[in-house]
């Protein structure tokens, strides 16, 4: 029955013959329907209806219509997510939201495994506010106990973009709120991965991106998730018109919307919000805890060949694939260059400085035998040692 249905949802996308396509987690591929939707909205939309789309085809609610069909995959209630900018900028959005409801608390809790934009963005965000907060990073490992009453905002990628390390959120936004701190969750590599569920777990604030396991495209918007208790009392940072509460009013004075609107900011790119909007049909009918299940038994299955067939590969990830997403690393001295040996064989993942071979598993459209198909790959480029050439060692400018 499970196989039935992602033996149905592979079928829905367009993916380049010869190709095992393990980086669906950097890059989903593309919808069969997204190209249609896309002429639709460009033909009939901006051709035909001119500056009438607004209304007439539904663009100007089309932020919230994406946001709620992301809500689903993420245990949160309708009218809770907005689909916006980029996850960066919606992080620095939450942040300093956050922030501004953190009393006098100054520190930004995060983790050495977290994604650099993320780190980035609150080293910004405290400068930006320029209030004396302070980002404290610590090991992964360490992120519990560093959970203290003094900590205003916790603020954690679930999915170790190297490792696949998974954080466990029930149990860190429960310390955190015990402590009465904030959480922030970045589901960059959890959204449409793993089952997750935001209001379960009582989740202050998310954010994430549209272009990995969502399907959206390259750049796609992101989304962002206020808990609704919290929704009509945050202040937001960038005010912007789309965010107003009367944006054709034209006031002088900023005033936020109600609710998750006031998150948004200025006019979105509505192609590309078209595009993840029907890209997120492919979730009709698939039941995230099936995918789970699909995705470990995926997950398993290349650990078990690659270790059998590649000893020069050290497993990175978790072994316990209850504490793992949705990928699966290895390290390798020559990582780059095997990656892109096996690129040039038509399996394709990704490297990580400075050793990590990074496989992405996304049951909506990997099957078992692509899964022996890549690992026999591999076995072949270590045994003849492809990643030797030259050639394999000309980095490119995005790896
Ligand atoms: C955890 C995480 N956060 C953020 C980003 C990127 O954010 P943006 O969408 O702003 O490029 C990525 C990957 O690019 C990521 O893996
Ligand atoms: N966002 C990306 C891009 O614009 C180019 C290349 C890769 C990406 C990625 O998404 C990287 C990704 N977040 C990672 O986990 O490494």
């Amino acid at each position: 029955m499970t196989d039935d249905i992602f033996a149905r949802t592979r079928a829905l996308f367009e993916l380049p013959e010869g190709i095992v396509y393990l980086d669906g987690n950097s890059l989903g591929p593309l919808p069969r329907t997204v190209r249609e939707r896309v002429l639709a909205e460009i033909d009939q939309g901006w051709g035909e209806r001119l500056i009438r789309g607004w209304n007439e085809r539904g663009w100007i609610d089309l932020q919230l219509d994406v946001g709620n069909r992301i809500a689903r995959l993420i245990g949160a209630p309708e009218g809770s997510v907005v689909a916006a900018d980029s996850t960066s900028v919606n992080l620095f959005k939450v942040l300093t939201a956050a922030l501004g409801m953190a009393g006098d608390r100054k520190i930004v809790l995060s983790d050495s495994g977290n994604f650099p934009t993320d780190l980035y963005v609150a080293q910004g965000a405290v400068k930006a506010l320029g209030q004396g907060h302070e980002l404290k990073i610590v090991a992964p490992e360490e992120v519990e106990a560093s959970i203290t009453a003094d900590v205003a905002v916790l603020m954690i990628t679930q999915v170790d973009y190297r490792t696949g390390r998974l954080h466990d959120m029930a149990a860190l936004t429960a310390k955190a709120h015990e402590q009465g701190v904030i959480t922030i969750w970045d589901l960059c590599h959890s959204a449409g991965a793993l089952p997750v569920d935001l209001a379960g777990c009582n989740v202050d604030f998310a954010i994430g991106c549209g272009y990995k396991y969502l399907n959206g495209g390259p750049g796609a918007p992101a989304f962002l998730y206020v808990r609704p208790d919290h929704a009509d009392r945050v202040s937001p940072s960038l005010c912007g018109w789309m965010g107003h509460e009367a944006p054709f009013a034209f006031d002088l004075d900023y005033r936020p919307a109600r609710g998750i609107d006031r998150m948004r900011v200025g006019t979105p790119a509505i192609l590309s919000l078209a595009a993840l909007h029907t890209a997120l049909e492919v979730w009709d009918g698939v039941d995230m805890n099936a995918l789970r299940r699909r995705s470990i038994v995926l997950s398993e299955r290349f650990i078990k060949e690659v270790e059998a067939r590649c000893p020069e590969l050290e497993l990175a990830s978790p072994r316990d694939p209850s504490v793992r997403g949705s990928q699966v690393s290895f390290r390798f001295r020559e990582g780059y260059a095997a990656m892109q040996a096996l690129i040039a064989e038509g399996v394709i993942g990704d490297f990580r400085a400075p050793d990590i071979m990074r496989f992405g598993f996304t049951p909506l459209y990997i099957s078992e035998a692509d899964v022996v198909t890549a690992a026999q790959t591999l076995e072949r480029i270590m045994r003849d040692r492809l990643w030797d050439r030259p050639e394999y060692r000309m980095r490119s400018k995005v790896t």
